[in-house]
């Protein structure tokens, strides 16, 4: 980044959204500073992908406001959006297009220079071991290649606010270890992420603040050491689940 992002990065306040009449998000607020990787966690059916889907600017929501970077998601999508990348749960590629072909798509949209593409692409190709895949079309790469390109493709225009659903789902034990370094590398250096998962240990390893989410609310949220105290994240995970056990999901 070239730039010192705002404070905060992604500035979520009584976010509202219901499908008919279940509610998926209560009218919770959370915030990501520059600096800082938040791990959204919380059963299936929780409402993490809803929360995602509305930070993103894919799903529209019934209340209160999402802002990347001080732009409202709402109002200013296109420059809200300029600010963030965002890998999905499953990763979408154009099959016909080379890995490179795909890359070299996302760095015109975003506006990555020219001079800059070759050395960005080259040391993210390294790191996750794709080099020698690029030149072949993305519909003959495994799931978790496809996967590594998603998220080449999110790191390559280097923005303030990562928003990654499930990103270790399908990638092998090296490319998770490089991703969690990459995760961090980019919070020092003063981006911004959120993620979810459900993989509590990569949580309680790699986050400075979580969120844990229930039934469309958010029933722990803040730093990791402050949520956790004397417990593993799994307890406390547990104690959220228990507590008022039978309430809908
Ligand atoms: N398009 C939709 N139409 C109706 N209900 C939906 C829709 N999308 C999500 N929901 C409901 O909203 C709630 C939250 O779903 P969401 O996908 O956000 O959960 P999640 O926490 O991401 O779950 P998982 O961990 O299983 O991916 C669920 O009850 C789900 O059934």
């Amino acid at each position: 980044m070239t730039q010192p992002a705002p404070r905060p990065v992604l500035d979520v306040r009584g976010f509202r959204k219901t499908y008919g009449a279940k509610v998926a998000a209560n009218g919770y607020s959370l915030e990501v500073d520059s600096g800082q990787i938040l791990g959204l966690v919380g059963p299936n059916g929780a409402g993490k992908t809803t929360l995602i889907s509305s930070v993103v600017g894919i799903q529209g929501f019934d209340g209160g406001s999402i802002a990347v970077c001080g732009h409202d998601v709402a109002s200013d999508p296109v420059a809200a959006k300029a600010g963030l990348a965002f890998v999905p749960d499953t990763p979408s590629v154009y099959g016909f297009m080379t890995g490179m072909g795909y890359l070299d798509y996302v760095c015109d949209v975003f506006g990555v220079p020219a001079p800059e593409r070759a050395g960005r692409i080259g040391g993210l190709a390294d790191r996750l071991a794709m080099a020698d895949a690029l030149g072949s079309k993305a519909s003959s790469y495994s799931h978790g290649m496809q996967q590594k390109l998603v998220l080449m493709g999110a790191f390559v225009h280097r923005p303030a606010l990562l928003v990654l659903d499930e990103p270790f789902v399908g990638l092998d034990p090296v490319a998770t270890r490089t991703l969690r370094a990459m995760l961090r590398e980019h919070a020092d250096g003063g981006g911004a992420v959120l993620f979810s998962s459900h993989v509590l240990e990569v949580v309680e390893r790699l986050c400075d603040t979580v969120a844990i989410v229930r039934g469309g609310a958010v029933r722990a949220q803040g730093p990791i050491e402050a949520v956790m105290g004397d417990e593993t994240l799994e307890d406390v995970f547990m104690d959220v689940m228990a507590d008022g056990a039978g309430e809908g999901r």
